[in-house]
């Protein structure tokens, strides 16, 4: 094989409750992770050296080693000793810097996608291992489908998500949000709104998309959107337009609401796209990485 492509998918989150604060400064956390049929695609070829070359058609990514696809090709090939080099295109469809997991997504299948180019054989366990390396959120990526996710979001079980019917509205306003800024300016002591994870598990798992969707709650939340008043302003259009419950995704500033009716969902999307560039609906998916074409 001398390439391969893949469909690398964002996550939003249905929760997200943090326990505690470990010395290193990460967060202890319980969260609901969802895959959604936004993708980028990778494609990832062999070259006659040993390079690592990264090229994209988004002006927004780094190409150079600080783009996490190209740290994802040199932890595998420092940790395995290969000198072979690849070429890897990133086809940028998945917000940037939104709270969706664009970059964690494409180590993810940076990562998968290798393995079978340089017939490593590791297991997806091993995969995420490594993945976890990379950020937290790659364990998850790798793995995709619905999973709770706790410890620092590599501890994995996997659950029924949401239904595929179901309308996934995503609206991405133009803010800048660190992931890493939004943790630390969350106050442990003065958490207002946690989610009940135990009692969402239980009505994802009955199919009450309602319940779900009227109880989610995302503590970093309380950190973005004391800052930026677009995520409260996106939230009012989405309830406004008859949303069973809308909610931020990740550390931000990507809202996303949850409908029912595929009309509210589009007339919806009209009204915030003539304010915000970035409004996608999408379902969710059951696929992670998905390899999507091999040529010999
Ligand atoms: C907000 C979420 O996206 C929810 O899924 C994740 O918890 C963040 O995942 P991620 O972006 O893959 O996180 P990483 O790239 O590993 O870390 C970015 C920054 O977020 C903070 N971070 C991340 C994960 C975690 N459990 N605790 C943290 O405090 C750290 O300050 C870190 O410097
Ligand atoms: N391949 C990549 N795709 C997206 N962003 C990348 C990539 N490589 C590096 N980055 C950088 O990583 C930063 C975070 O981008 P990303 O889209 O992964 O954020 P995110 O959706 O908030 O992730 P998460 O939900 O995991 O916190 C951006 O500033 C971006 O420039």
């Amino acid at each position: 094989m001398s390439s391969i492509e893949l469909k690398s998918r964002a996550k939003i989150n249905l929760s997200i409750d943090v326990l505690g604060r470990e010395p290193n400064g990460y967060h202890l956390v319980e969260m609901i992770m969802q895959t959604i049929n936004l993708y980028d695609i990778i494609r990832i070829k062999d070259i006659p050296h040993g390079d690592i070359i990264i090229k994209t058609d988004s002006s927004e990514i780094p190409i150079d080693s600080d783009n996490i696809v190209y740290r994802a090709v040199n932890l595998l090939k420092n940790q395995f000793s290969i000198d072979k080099g690849v070429e890897i295109f990133i086809q940028k469809n998945i917000p940037v810097a939104a709270g969706m997991a664009g970059g964690s997504s494409n180590a993810a299948a940076a990562l998968v996608g290798l393995n079978k180019l340089w017939k490593l054989n590791l297991s997806e366990k091993e995969l995420q291992d490594i993945g976890f390396k990379l950020g937290a959120d790659v364990p998850f990526c790798i793995s995709g489908s619905a999973a709770l996710a706790e410890g620092l979001g590599e501890k994995l079980t996997s659950i029924k998500g949401l239904p595929q019917h179901i309308n996934i509205l995503i609206c991405k306003p133009e803010l800048f949000v660190s992931t890493k800024e939004v943790y630390e300016g969350l106050n442990l002591n003065k958490i207002q709104n946690r989610p009940n994870n135990d009692l969402l598990l239980s009505h994802l798992e009955c199919g009450d998309v309602k319940f779900v969707a009227e109880n989610m709650a995302n503590v970093l939340e309380e950190v973005t959107s004391k800052k930026y008043k677009e995520i409260n302003e996106i939230k009012k259009v989405i309830m406004m337009n008859n949303a069973l419950g809308s909610m931020m995704s990740g550390s931000g500033p990507t809202v996303f609401g949850l409908f029912e009716n595929n009309e509210d969902a589009s007339k919806c999307k009209d009204e915030l796209i003539k304010k915000y560039r970035q409004v996608y609906i999408v379902n969710s998916s059951e696929k992670g990485v998905e390899i999507s074409g091999e040529l010999k």
